[in-house]
């Protein structure tokens, strides 16, 4: 059945108006059909390997090959008319503000209650993958947790995940030129990032409710308890991505699990259950995630009506003595981590994931 131009037009116009964000993959697609239904065959020359995000949308163009402009308008408006009848029937009412919400940020949910600041990272829809704006969110919030009169703080994730680690959309829309600077500022930030964990003088509660991936696994060192759902599972796969240890883990992990297991975990990116990181010290207690939240935040509320001197005091008993080594393993991990973003392993391997993203 032949799509008319107008019905084409209007699934374009349709298009502006979804709701629900269809995904780096589906506007890939999507941009390819509409390439190919107003060009034809793709007749753009290749972007340089550093250039990932065009490189991704001349791939998905040229894999259509010499589909024919009918054919192609056809699947476009095919595609849109399934995601129009995929969106919600019913906006769902915005939640109510949470009692206690700090206003001021939008990849992170802050709360104050019951003497607990709440840091929930807030990105489900990409994992709570970590981009710039939320490493200095939470820089941000930790601060002001850190002055304000709650006991203790908690840092969570929203959604399935508890954070898939660095963005790595990063690493992408860099020029060739602005490389060197991209490495640069990155570690500046990621200094700054993991140095307001070293210096957080509160007792700092990770509650992770699923998959960890990358930083939020490293700086679980720098927590003080942490909680997991027995459906979370940590993982630093650096060497695949051809990074190298952050968050002070290079040398807290060994000191926290031995070094025969933190070799196997931060060189060759064995991926741990949470029973088994509790059993190599880095997870302090595993509940089932049918109950996880109830128990954890029962004890939550409970060790947050303890004396707030004392747990500042005594914690800064257990962490000064390691302080001034901490500032040195985190300056010497971004320092090696500066040149590891502009190593060929490192881009091939974000170049890899968005390709495999980009697969149509
Ligand atoms: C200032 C710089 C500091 C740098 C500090 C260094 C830190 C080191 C690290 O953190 S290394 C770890 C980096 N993280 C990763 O390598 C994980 C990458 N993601 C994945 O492998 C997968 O997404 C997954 C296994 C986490 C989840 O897979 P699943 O198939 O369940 O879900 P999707 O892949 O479809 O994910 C849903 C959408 O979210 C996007 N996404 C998820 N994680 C990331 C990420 N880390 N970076 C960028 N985007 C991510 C994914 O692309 C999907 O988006 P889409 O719906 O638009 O396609």
């Amino acid at each position: 059945m032949q799509v008319s131009q107008k019905d084409f037009e209007k699934a374009q116009e349709q298009l502006k108006h979804l709701k629900k964000d269809p995904g780096n993959e589906t506007k890939l697609k999507l941009y390819a059909l509409f390439k190919q239904a107003t060009e034809g065959p793709c007749n753009a020359p290749k972007p340089g390997m550093m250039d990932f995000v065009k490189k991704a949308k001349w791939d998905a163009w040229n894999s259509l090959g010499n589909l024919s402009q009918d054919d192609a308008r056809q699947k476009y408006a095919e595609l849109v008319s399934s995601l129009v009848s995929a969106e919600p029937a019913v906006q769902k009412e915005e939640a109510s503000p949470e009692e206690g919400r700090h206003d001021g940020y939008e990849t992170i949910i802050v709360t104050t209650k019951n003497n607990i600041t709440k840091i929930m990272f807030n990105r489900p829809d990409k994992k709570n993958a970590i981009n710039h704006k939320m490493y200095r969110e939470i820089i941000r919030a930790l601060q002001e947790a850190g002055k304000d009169d709650s006991t203790i703080a908690v840092i969570t994730g929203n959604g399935d995940y508890y954070s898939s680690g660095n963005d790595l959309n990063n690493f992408t829309n860099v020029q060739p030129s602005e490389m060197k600077k991209m490495a640069e500022d990155g570690a500046v930030l990621l200094k700054e990032f993991v140095g307001v964990f070293i210096d957080f003088p509160k007792p700092l509660i990770a509650v992770v409710n699923g998959p960890a991936v990358g930083i939020p696994v490293t700086v679980l060192g720098l927590c003080d308890v942490i909680y997991a759902s027995d459906r979370a599972t940590f993982h630093t796969p650096f060497s695949q991505l051809g990074q190298s240890p952050e968050g002070c883990s290079s040398y807290l992990f060994p000191k926290i699990m031995g070094f025969a297991k933190a070799n196997e975990f931060l060189l060759f990116n064995k991926k741990l259950t949470a029973a088994e990181a509790c059993a190599q010290g880095l997870v302090t207690e595993v509940f089932p995630d049918s109950t996880f939240q109830k128990e954890v935040w029962a004890r939550l509320e409970a060790y947050a009506n303890l004396p707030k001197n004392s747990l500042a005091v005594s914690k800064q008993l257990l962490r000064s003595v390691e302080k001034e080594k901490l500032y040195a393993v985190n300056s010497e991990e971004c320092e090696v981590l500066k040149e590891r973003w502009l190593s060929d392993e490192c881009i091939n391997a974000i170049v890899n994931f968005f390709q495999k993203k980009a697969k149509l």
